[in-house]
């Protein structure tokens, strides 16, 4: 049974179109990397999820519960860790006050455990907490009830690399153990570190949901060659070659004073590595490098590099979303 469900979920703001027909599934046991870019409508699609907001049209369920109907998502929600991307605690209360309001409303099973690796100090009222210990605080709460479901809204934003190292281990453990995590980030090497499946939004419509390896395999590799000699063009025109560039420089060889042309090529590559050293086989090259392709790449390659109008589409903007077929096409 899906954990999460959503179907044609819509939510008008009058001004902006924030989710614009999103239907996916999150199933038990799997982290869920929710991706977009500022303003795509992740907040927004969490927010109707949790009941917050009503969705304009389209229906969804959790933990298979209806989202639109309250008395139903209050049995959902013990079942739940919500950490939003602003944990909104009582200023005047320490730490440790506000996990006794916390424990007393839902439970207590693990914050003994979760202390011992998130450490927030619980002795300090939360006004002088720094914005990474506000989150710790935050982790705490959210999973200290021992939930089946956790919605994260960009857990690790304020956390030290330490720390999102701990997050990464806890989060994988815990899915092993059969608890499924939603959560949203635009920090795509977080998402592919941690995430199962991701779903990626843009300008409020849902670009992909597909797992995170078949979106590497999709990226490709950044290739980057030095030969000394003049490599012609051609020699890359091979299936799989994109964006190549390539460059002339001399070196002058310090023992000789001679001049040595050396070529520089670097391109991002789909197509089949061992086709691409057969053809590389005759070249005299000084040095060869073939790497994952950074992922804000993937991003921009597969989904549109427009970072001027990442905000959900604007109202007056509708005609000219992009369609399923435009989606696909670019993708
Ligand atoms: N209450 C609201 N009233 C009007 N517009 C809103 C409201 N909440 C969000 N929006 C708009 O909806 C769009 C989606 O916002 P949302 O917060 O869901 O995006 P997001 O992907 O979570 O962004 P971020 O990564 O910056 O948090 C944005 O254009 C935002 O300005």
């Amino acid at each position: 049974m899906a954990v999460i469900r959503l179907e044609g979920l819509t939510k008008d703001y009058g001004e902006v179109l924030a989710n614009d027909d999103v239907s996916f599934e999150v199933e038990r046991g799997e982290i869920f990397g929710y991706l977009g870019p500022n303003g795509a409508g992740k907040t927004t699609t969490i927010r109707t999820l949790l009941g917050f907001i009503s969705p304009t049209s389209g229906t969804g369920q959790l933990l298979g519960h209806d989202i639109t109907d309250e008395s139903a998502l209050l049995e959902a929600k013990r079942r739940l860790g919500y950490l939003p991307d602003n944990p909104a605690f009582d200023e005047t209360a320490t730490g440790q006050e506000v996990l006794d309001l916390h424990a007393s409303i839902k439970g207590d099973e693990r914050s003994g455990e979760l202390l011992e690796l998130f450490d927030p100090p619980l002795e300090r009222e939360v006004r002088e907490y720094s914005h990474g210990n506000v989150r710790k605080l935050g982790l705490v709460t959210t999973f200290m009830h021992d939930p089946d479901l956790v919605i994260l809204d960009e857990p690790t934003s304020g956390l030290d690399p330490l720390m999102q190292q701990r997050f990464a281990e806890f989060l994988r453990a815990e899915r092993d153990r059969g608890m499924t995590v939603f959560f949203s980030s635009h920090v795509l090497s977080e998402v592919r570190r941690l995430c199962d499946r991701v779903g990626i939004i843009r300008n409020g419509r849902l670009v992909t949901v597909e797992p995170v390896a078949s979106l590497l395999d999709r990226s490709g590799k950044v290739v980057r060659i030095r030969a000394t000699e003049s490599l012609s063009p051609s020699a890359f025109d091979l299936e799989g070659v994109h964006e190549l560039e390539m460059s002339e420089t001399t070196v002058t060889d310090d023992s000789s004073a001679d001049d040595t042309a050396v070529t520089e090529c670097t391109f991002t590559f789909t197509g089949d590595v061992n086709a691409l050293l057969e053809r590389l086989g005759p070249s005299h090259l000084l040095d060869l490098s073939i790497e994952e392709a950074p992922l804000e790449d993937v991003f921009m390659r597969f989904y549109g590099g427009d970072s001027e109008s990442t905000d959900a589409t604007d109202a007056t903007d509708r005609p000219q979303a992009a369609t399923d077929s435009e989606v696909s096409n670019d993708a």
